[in-house]
């Protein structure tokens, strides 16, 4: 991209000057779209500069101080020029609008790789981002600057997951150093005020001890916060957190409180995350760097110089010995999956319903886009960030499944989210998580998103109940007079439109406005319409115990995916709702019907308001609830925001 270089090529106030990045820029060139990002002192936004997309950070100016901050940032980052920081492509340095224009990295931050798409690296991967990093701070260093704030937040990934490290709010020349941590501590109050203490509940624990205790911040302070950062990629764990592991720290008050404790349990008793295992093929030599990185004593810690010899070395002997590359954890490691084995002997159904609809990631077809809201350039675009929780609870197996699928067909702005809950077995359940999504991405965009979820329960129904017969009429490993079954809920978020496809009683909810909307209705044998459905289709109603069954095996639900005994009255065609997201929408939450016996909508929405604002700590935590609520049922939930959600309640 050329943008010509208006000469003179300065700020307004001529102290930023650059002959190669263009420092004002005619208004109609650049547009703001969707923001990415709501940081403590600004706003990232994706938009355009002479119609390519680039991320535009939008500093928060509410004090004369934050305006000088602004020059001193672009004096910076006018002198910045390596592949492993972000790229500064612009800036707009005149009243009223200060404006960084960045290349935009679309892979999201480390942080939100690691702990919102449970990314999990190879150990290759790893190595070449903790090099690459190693190497735009030695890069820094070597220009006399200190980054004083490198966390996974503030490294971007491009589309090679390569890193790039950004954020230079903090930065600053080692030269003005003293003179300026003096005045920090004084007026502004950094890190003690209150306001900023709110605010730096993710920065703390990748601050140095010496920083904790106030004093000045070196090199080797960055050293400090490479390492923990780091080991945060090796082990996939948010410093601490494990800590909490069974307190479980859900408001951003209880957070606060720990956050103290953890201050002096750093400083004195040099309290540090736990390391990343040998175990998993990382090499000892890496752990062993990352142990000297973050020493409590600056001195002891290597230098950049020293961290990229030694990476140097790791690699180098990787490559001569001829080391197998592996993933460093096992994929979806969070789940407390008990398989019910009692029938099942050796099927893998999950296994099954993926190997039924083919290869799906391998899928090349061209995918043809007739979604919508394409047509739409300007519509509203929600940004999302998901999780998701399962338990067994009180149950002995664990019949519930689940699925997330971002960009479906490589699509950014399209994702699918679905859980099912089985009965009489898990069979049903665990052939529907693997068939369900394998089926949208093989269908892709050739219908509309409610026609191609339709068609996905029926070719699931389909295939389950085939592949099942096959079984009987073989005589293996299966009994029968077993006829396994689940009930499915599926959403598709494609741009501004959502989706929701569901077959039986498990649930989906918006928060819109700060309001429940239901996304679904149950498909139960108490509801009048659904039970002069089954009676037309052949099925069998009857009042047994406390409600209405259906048919021998009497079922309380009307539709579902299996339970071939009772089709097609127990039909799994599901039931579609469609909404346009707006601005007003906050989050969507999905569960199976575990949570929703002894939940209201307007329970979990308030459970989520005082919950951190983190997609899986918000499920864990009304999974949780729900048990100490007497729930005798599995609990799978899912909960998917739908606009950033403020740093101050990350927990990253
Ligand atoms: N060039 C970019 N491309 C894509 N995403 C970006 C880009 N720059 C920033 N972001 C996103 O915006 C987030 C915030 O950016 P940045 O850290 O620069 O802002 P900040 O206001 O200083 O945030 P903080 O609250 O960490 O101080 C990043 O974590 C990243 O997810
Ligand atoms: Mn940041
Ligand atoms: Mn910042």
């Amino acid at each position: 991209m050329v943008i010509p270089i208006v000469e003179p090529n300065t700020c307004i106030r001529g102290c930023c000057t650059s002959s190669s990045i263009p420092l004002h820029l005619p208004p109609s060139s650049y547009s703001l779209l969707s923001p990415i990002a709501r940081g403590a002192e600004s706003v990232v936004y994706e938009g355009t500069l002479n119609g390519h997309k680039v991320a535009i950070k939008k500093p928060v100016l509410s004090l004369s101080q934050h305006i000088n901050d602004f020059h001193k940032q672009l004096q910076l980052l006018c002198k910045l020029d390596h592949p492993g920081i972000a790229t500064l492509i612009a800036a707009h340095a005149k009243p009223p609008n200060y404006m960084f224009f960045f290349k935009l990295y679309q892979s999201s931050n480390l942080g939100h790789k690691l702990h919102v798409e449970e990314w999990v690296p190879t150990v290759n991967d790893a190595l070449m981002i903790t090099m690459q990093l190693a190497k735009a701070l030695q890069y820094l260093h070597n220009l006399g600057i200190l980054h004083r704030d490198v966390k996974p937040a503030n490294i971007l990934l491009d589309i090679n997951l390569c890193p790039r490290l950004t954020d230079f709010g903090l930065a600053e020349y080692k030269s003005d150093i003293k003179e300026v941590s003096l005045e920090n501590w004084k007026s502004s109050g950094k890190p003690t005020g209150g306001f900023h203490k709110k605010n730096m509940v993710g920065t703390l624990i990748y601050m140095a001890p010496e920083i904790l205790r106030k004093e000045l911040h070196t090199e080797k302070s960055d050293v400090y916060s490479f390492g923990i950062s780091i080991n945060e990629l090796l082990t996939g764990v948010v410093p601490y957190t494990d800590l909490r592991a069974e307190a479980q720290a859900h408001t951003v008050l209880e957070m606060n409180y720990t956050e103290h404790q953890l201050t002096a349990a750093v400083v004195s008793d040099g309290l540090r995350p736990v390391l990343a295992s040998e175990d998993l093929g990382i090499p000892s030599r890496l752990i062993s760097m990352i142990q000297k990185c973050w020493d409590a004593n600056p001195k002891s810690r290597p230098s950049f110089d020293d961290i990229v010899n030694e990476l140097d070395f790791i690699m180098e002997h990787r490559k001569v010995k001829n080391v197998e590359d592996m993933h460093i954890r096992p994929c979806n490691l969070h789940i407390d999956h008990h398989v019910d084995m009692t029938y099942q002997e050796s099927i893998s159904w999950s296994t099954q319903g993926e190997l039924l609809v083919g290869n799906a990631s391998s899928a090349t077809d061209p995918c043809f886009r007739t979604w919508e809201s394409y047509d739409e350039p300007l519509a509203y675009r929600p940004i999302l960030s998901w999780g998701s929780y399962a338990t067994c609870g009180r149950r002995e197996a664990m019949e519930d499944t689940h699925f997330i699928l971002p960009h479906i067909c490589n699509e950014k702005d399209v994702y699918a989210f679905g859980i099912f809950d089985g009965h009489r077995g898990a069979a049903a359940a665990e052939f529907s998580s693997r068939a369900v999504p394998a089926i949208l991405q093989n269908l892709g965009f050739t219908d509309s998103p409610a026609n191609t979820l339709v068609e996905a329960f029926l070719r699931t129904d389909t295939a389950f109940r085939k592949e099942l017969d096959s079984y009987r009429k073989s005589n293996r490993c299966i009994q029968k007079d077993m006829h396994p079954g689940c009930t499915a809920i599926a959403a598709i978020v494609s741009g501004n439109r959502l989706f929701v496809a569901n077959s039986g009683d498990c649930r989906a909810v918006l928060c819109r406005a700060g309001n429940p909307t239901a996304l679904s209705k149950d498909h139960v044998a108490s509801c009048l319409q659904e039970r002069e459905r089954v009676i037309r289709h052949g099925g069998q109603v009857h009042w047994q115990v406390d409600t209405w069954r259906v048919g021998l095996p009497a079922l309380q639900v009307t539709r579902s995916i299996g339970d071939d005994d009772l089709k097609p009255a127990v039909t799994a065609e599901p039931e579609i709702t469609e909404h346009a997201l707006c601005a007003e929408d906050e989050f969507l939450v999905m569960a199976s019907d575990g949570l929703w016996d002894v939940m209201s909508s307007l329970d979990v929405i308030n459970i989520i308001k005082d919950t951190v604002k983190e997609a899986g700590m918000c499920s864990k935590r009304l999974a949780t609830e729900a048990v100490e609520r007497g729930s005798k049922d599995n609990i799978t939930v899912i909960v998917v925001f739908l606009r950033p959600v403020s740093t101050a309640e990350r927990i990253y």
